[in-house]
C-alpha cells in the first residue's frame, strides 16, 4: 500500500503529518492526519488515538483546531484523524448539496443504498483498513483508542462498543447519541441503509449500550449550551442505556459551552489522560 505524503510539520516536539492514500473499502482517494508524538521511533512503538470528526469536517478541524498536541507528546501517544467521508470524481453527494449528508457526512457507516454504497463504506475503512495501514507503517502498537465530535462522537461510541477487543477506551464530546431518533441520524440513515430500521440498529450507540454491560470505558462530555443539544444530540438517551446495562459510561455536562472546537479544545487533555490511563 503506497502512502503520499501531504504534508510535515513539526509541533510540540512531534510530527504532524498528512497522508493520501488509495483505500480498498472505499474505493477512492483517502486522506488523513497524523500526529507523532516525540518518543515515536522504530524502538519505541506508542498507542494510537483515532479521532473521528463530524460534519462539515475533514481531516484537518481536529488538528488545526483541538490543542491537542503538547498533552499528546507529554503522554506519549500518537492521534489519527480520518476524513469524514469518501470524497472525489465519482463519489456521490447529497443532490441537494447539504452539509448534513454525502461528502463530508459519511456517519462511520457502511452504506448499502445506492449511489451511495460502492464509496460510502466508512465502518470498515476506520475499523479495518486505517488501523492495518497506520500499524504497518509508523511506529505504533496495537493499543488503540478511540474519540470523535459529534457525527464523530457518535462513531467513536458506536465502533467501540462494537469491536470491544480493538479499543481499551471510547470517549465523546457532543455525540449524536441516539441517531434513530434525531433528524441528522434519521436522514443519514434512510439514505445509506435503507428504510429497514432493523438495520439502523447495529449502528445506534444508545441502543447498542442498551444491551452491553461490559466494553471499553466511555467518557462522554456535553456542553449545556450546545445548539443542537435538544433536537440532535440527546445525551440523555445514551446515559440511560447505560444505566440500564450498567455499561461503564460518564457522561458530563459541562456549563456554559457549545458545539465548537472551543469547548473541546477545552477538555481534549482530559479525554488524552483517560486513554493513557486504560492504555496502562
Ligand atoms: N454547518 C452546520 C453545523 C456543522 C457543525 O457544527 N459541524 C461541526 C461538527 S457537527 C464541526 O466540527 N464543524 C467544523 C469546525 O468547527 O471546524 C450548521 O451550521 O448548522
Amino acid at each position: 500500500m503506497t502512502l503520499t505524503k501531504v504534508s510535515s510539520a513539526k509541533v510540540a516536539g512531534g510530527w504532524h503529518q498528512q497522508f493520501s492514500h488509495s483505500a480498498t473499502s472505499t474505493a477512492c482517494a483517502m486522506r488523513f492526519a497524523i500526529f507523532l508524538p516525540p518518543q515515536a521511533g522504530p524502538n519505541n512503538p506508542v498507542p494510537v488515538v483515532y479521532w473521528l470528526s463530524g460534519l462539515t469536517c475533514t481531516d484537518e478541524n481536529f488538528m488545526q483546531k483541538a490543542g491537542a498536541f503538547k498533552k499528546a507528546a507529554e503522554l506519549g501517544l500518537a492521534i489519527v484523524a480520518p476524513d469524514t467521508s469518501p470524497r472525489g470524481d465519482g463519489v456521490a453527494d447529497d443532490p441537494e448539496g447539504s452539509y448534513d449528508f454525502g461528502l463530508g457526512a459519511g456517519f462511520y457507516v457502511n452504506a448499502t443504498q445506492q449511489p451511495f454504497a460502492k464509496h460510502y463504506q466508512m465502518y470498515t475503512y476506520v475499523v479495518e483498513e486505517l488501523p492495518a495501514l497506520i500499524e504497518a507503517n509508523f511506529p505504533v502498537t496495537s493499543q488503540r483508542a478511540i474519540s470523535g465530535h459529534s457525527m464523530g462522537g457518535h462513531g467513536a461510541l458506536m465502533i467501540a462498543l462494537r469491536n470491544p477487543s480493538l479499543f481499551s477506551s471510547v470517549t465523546a464530546f457532543s455525540p449524536i447519541a441516539h441517531p434513530t431518533e434525531c433528524p441528522w441520524g434519521v436522514k443519514a440513515f434512510t439514505g445509506y441503509l435503507g428504510e429497514d430500521k432493523k438495520i439502523w440498529t447495529q449502528y445506534d450507540s444508545t441502543l447498542l449500550m442498551q444491551n452491553k454491560s461490559t466494553g471499553p470505558a466511555a467518557l462522554v462530555d456535553q456542553g449545556d449550551a450546545d445548539n443542537f443539544l435538544q433536537q440532535q444530540l440527546k445525551p440523555e438517551h445514551l446515559q440511560q442505556a447505560a444505566k440500564q446495562s450498567g455499561y461503564p459510561l460518564t457522561l458530563r455536562m459541562q456549563a456554559g459551552y457549545d458545539h465548537s472546537y472551543f469547548f473541546i479544545s477545552s477538555f481534549i487533555d482530559e479525554h488524552l489522560a483517560f486513554h493513557a490511563q486504560r492504555f496502562g
